[in-house]
């Protein structure tokens, strides 16, 4: 098996990878961003990516949704869950915080340490790394300039890097979840704990589709995770939503929701039912429950025989 992930060695989406049964054994292919390895899934380099679609502070990581939900023939087969926490590594020759001038990490790990950054060295620029581990890496290349990185302890410990101060993020016991992705295939077996995730054009100027989007599930006692809405890039005022359910697509109360949104947008995508990376069996009211739909099934189908 070959994956791809953002790298180099040492990403937190690396981490994540390696959560996948067999990952340490597969090959491991970095890529420069999510785009890139979202293209080699598509493309049949690799057989699946590891991509970062949310973070318990920083919320939903908008290059993912967005390339997810505008690539077609791909599908969310796992989540994974990845507590995080951030050092600052330092050039060898750092030793004091008043030495740092540049700070360099991923933007979305900056997002996460800025008020420790604005309190402790006041003034540090921030300079755009593609990864947290690129910009450890790049504390040993003479040719870039930070003298600082945000990154994790594992990449700071494996490259040997000085580590100045640990725990810098803002917010202790953050946690980012990630996808992984592969090209369409069977879904994976219902568990009883599983997530579905919807990319649901709306119709534009049409008074209550969000609220018609939403009664879908709430009649079928589906519960939503999380909704995030996203330009579709067209123009203001030109949305998509991007859906996690609890629930697979094989329970009959979320393929009978599937089945009234698809009537209310035919150009609604499905990314995948996948076991949720933790949670507790929901609980179904009787009249939700698999046995409920298919007697209600049953019964029209007897009337309709006497047609
Ligand atoms: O830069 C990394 O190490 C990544 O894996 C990317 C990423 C992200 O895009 O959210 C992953 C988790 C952290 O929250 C910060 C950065």
């Amino acid at each position: 098996m070959r994956y791809a992930y953002l790298g180099p060695s040492g990403t937190f989406t690396e981490a994540a990878l390696l959560q996948v049964p067999g990952a340490d054994e597969a090959e491991r292919v970095p890529a420069a961003n999510v785009n890139e390895a979202l293209a080699m899934v598509l493309e049949g380099s690799v057989d699946g990516a590891m991509v970062p679609i949310e973070n318990s502070v920083e919320g939903g990581v908008s290059a993912t949704l967005d390339a997810i939900a505008r690539a077609d023939h791909l599908q969310i087969v796992r989540e994974v869950l990845v507590p995080i926490t951030f050092v600052l590594a330092v050039r060898e020759d750092i030793d004091a915080l008043e030495q740092i001038t540049q700070i360099s990490t991923h933007s979305v790990a900056w997002a996460q340490c800025r008020g420790w950054v604005q309190a402790n060295i006041p003034g540090a620029e921030f300079i755009q790394g593609s990864s947290t581990a690129a910009a450890a890496v790049g504390l040993q290349d003479p040719e870039q300039h930070h003298q600082a990185a945000i990154c994790s302890p594992l990449v700071a410990h494996d490259r040997n890097l000085k580590v100045l101060v640990e725990g810098v993020e803002d917010n202790l016991g953050a946690v980012t979840r990630f996808f992984l992705v592969t090209r369409p295939g069977p879904l994976p077996a219902p568990t009883g704990v599983d997530k579905t995730t919807l990319i649901v054009p709306l119709p534009e100027d049409k008074p209550g589709a969000l609220m018609a989007l939403l009664e879908q599930f709430a009649a079928r006692g589906v519960n939503l995770s999380r909704i995030e809405s996203r330009p579709t890039g067209t123009g203001l005022g030109s949305y998509f939503f991007s859906v996690d359910i609890d629930g697979h697509l094989a329970e009959e109360r979320v393929a009978a929701a599937l089945t009234g949104l698809h009537r209310l947008c035919p150009d609604l995508k499905f990314l995948g039912s996948y076991n949720a990376a933790e949670g507790i069996t929901p609980s179904i009211d009787s009249h939700n429950s698999n046995e409920a739909f298919i007697r209600a099934r049953e019964w029209v189908g007897q009337l309709l025989h006497r047609l």
